[in-house]
């Protein structure tokens, strides 16, 4: 069996470090501790990395990473990370996008309160200097103030949301975003940054880069309001650290609420000397829930890309942007799944791989096929296999590789289908994506189903007789398996199939059993 190291740079929640163990072709190192310098050596010969802020992707981790495959950024910034670098040496780079929005959400909600009221100097006050003295603590209220939000996305807008309930004036500037994206949302979109300069209380939700690094500076706090708040829980760089500091200083800015600097950790900066500053060492994504998200999120992510089934939240994908649009990527991704898939339900040399599309993907058939190619491919023929040298390899190998635009007949708005001919059998699966970025199989074999492709899949095609669920149930219980979900499709030949989700993988025995069961036509399993 072949094994795949995944090195786990930073601290992320045990949940993910249990999937990485749980995993029989995953050696997974646990290296957050490992000092940066030796940590070279760990990564040598890794095929994934999982990095959190603490682990810079810079060209001496790239120069010694000689085998990675893949970089999981658990978390949302990718700033940290040279995506040149990697992209020139073939390496993904991938995050976890949404997994610890809330967590950064509440924390900017925190700061912003803070800062109105003061509290964690108060809170100070009494607790640690045992002062009772109320009239020292006025603060300000959120309710009428206005609110500039720079940077709409999944952070800033649902601050923005927020901040609406506590009755705020808000106002939105990103000019990525169509201003519907704001305005449906009961928040006023602006293009004009003065605007958001004039605001009452200013918040920062970018990503850091060329264009955002201090995009507030001594320009432009000079032609903010006397007595400003500014909160910023995104990155430290985005508002000039000197011109904040300069700010704060002469109380033109009054309070800033502050979770990220510049050159982290900062504990010796000279903010932390000012008192009408609150701050926190890079809390945003420091919540238990957010920590579970990402840390499974990544370990998932990163088995993924090990195996070689898709790089979903990928950023270097060979796409070209301008010419493949948004809605066509996932549906890249499900290609190269399903191509994954069905090459490990048809374990034999490979004759031929069939890729089929309806709907508006069709258009994007040769890109389809490339990364169904790379799933179908993926070690299984001795060589790597990435996006550049799949087809190459495939013609090498002596594989067929077909493609077809299909009428639109089916259901689906967009579907894919990929058909496996090797010299045993032929595995047909179809999958689509739905509106809500849903994932579904949807036919194996000529049999209808609606499943997501993501666990320890079990595929039990049985003659259609009664009593056959129950018998595979009771099977399986008695081999300590657990089923998440069962699926079941039938066709008009008297068959049935069951695709069993299992919390963990079935066991030779228990896959022994369920072939002796008389009804038993076929057994697979398939790790997704
Ligand atoms: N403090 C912490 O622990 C955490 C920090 N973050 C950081 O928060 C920031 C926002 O994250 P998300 O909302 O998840 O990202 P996102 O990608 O969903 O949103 C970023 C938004 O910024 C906009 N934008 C880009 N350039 C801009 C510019 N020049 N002016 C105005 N808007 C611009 C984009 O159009 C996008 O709508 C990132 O920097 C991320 O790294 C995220 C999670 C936790
Ligand atoms: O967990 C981390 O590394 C911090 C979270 C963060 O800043 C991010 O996701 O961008």
């Amino acid at each position: 069996m072949e094994k795949y190291k995944v090195v786990v740079c930073d601290h992320i929640h045990e949940a993910g470090l249990e999937m990485l163990q749980n995993d029989p072709q995953i050696d997974y190192v646990f290296a957050a501790d490992v000092d940066k310098t030796a940590l070279l050596d760990v990564i040598a010969d890794a095929d994934v990395a999982i990095t959190r802020s603490s682990t810079d992707v810079d060209d001496k981790f790239i120069g010694a990473a000689k085998q990675m495959k893949a970089i999981v950024r658990a978390g949302v910034g990718v700033d940290n990370v040279d995506i040149d670098g990697c992209s020139k040496e073939g390496i993904i780079v991938m995050n976890v996008p949404t997994a610890n929005t809330i967590a950064a959400v509440e924390l900017t909600m925190a700061h912003m309160l803070s800062c109105m009221r003061m509290f964690p100097y108060s809170h100070d006050h009494l607790k640690n200097q045992r002062i009772w003295k109320r009239e020292k603590w006025y603060g300000y209220e959120l309710k009428g103030k206005k609110l500039g939000i720079i940077g709409f996305g999944n952070i800033g807008s649902r601050v923005g949301v927020r901040c609406k309930a506590f009755e705020m004036d808000v106002v939105a500037y990103d000019p990525y975003i169509p201003a519907s994206k704001a305005t449906d949302l009961g928040v006023k979109y602006t293009d004009s940054f003065d605007e958001i300069l004039g605001c009452d209380i200013i918040t920062i939700h970018t990503p850091k880069n060329s264009e955002t690094i201090d995009i507030i500076g001594a320009d432009e706090i000079a032609k903010m309001k006397d007595g400003v708040v500014l909160v910023n829980c995104a990155r430290g760089g985005l508002y000039n650290e000197e011109a904040l500091y300069d700010g704060l200083k002469s109380g033109k800015i009054r309070f800033a609420g502050i979770d990220v600097f510049k050159k982290e950790p900062a504990t010796d900066h000279p903010l932390l000397d000012l008192d009408n500053i609150v701050v926190s060492p890079h809390l945003g994504a420091n919540t238990f829930e957010s920590q579970y998200n990402i840390g499974t999120q990544a370990a998932q992510q990163a088995i993924e890309a090990a195996k070689g089934i898709a790089f979903p939240n990928a950023f270097n994908l060979p796409i070209d942007e301008t010419k493949i649009p948004a809605f066509v990527k996932p549906f890249l991704e499900l290609g190269q799944k399903i191509g994954f898939m069905a090459s490990e339900l048809n374990r034999a040399p490979i004759v031929s791989i069939k890729v089929s599309a309806q709907g508006d993907i069709a258009e994007y058939l040769d890109s389809l096929s490339t990364f169904v190619t790379v799933g179908t491919l993926a070690d299984k023929t001795g060589d790597t296999i990435n996006y550049v040298n799949a087809s190459f390899i495939a013609e090498q190998k002596g594989i067929k590789i077909e493609t077809s635009a299909e009428l639109d007949s089916s259901a689906y708005k967009n579907l894919i289908s990929v058909k496996l001919t090797t010299d045993k059998r032929v595995v047909d699966i179809d999958a689509t994506i739905f509106e809500e970025g849903v994932q579904r199989i949807v036919e194996v074999n000529g049999f209808d189903l609606d499943v997501e492709p993501k666990g320890n899949f079990t595929l039990f095609k049985n003659t259609d007789v009664p009593g056959v669920i129950g018998k595979v149930g009771s099977l399986l219980a008695r081999n300590g398996v657990n089923i998440g979900d069962f699926r079941l499709g039938r066709n008009s030949n008297g068959e049935a199939l069951a695709v069993i989700i299992t919390d963990t993988p079935v066991k030779d025995a228990a896959l022994s059993e369920l072939s002796a069961l008389e009804e038993c036509i076929s057994v697979d399993t398939v790790r997704l």
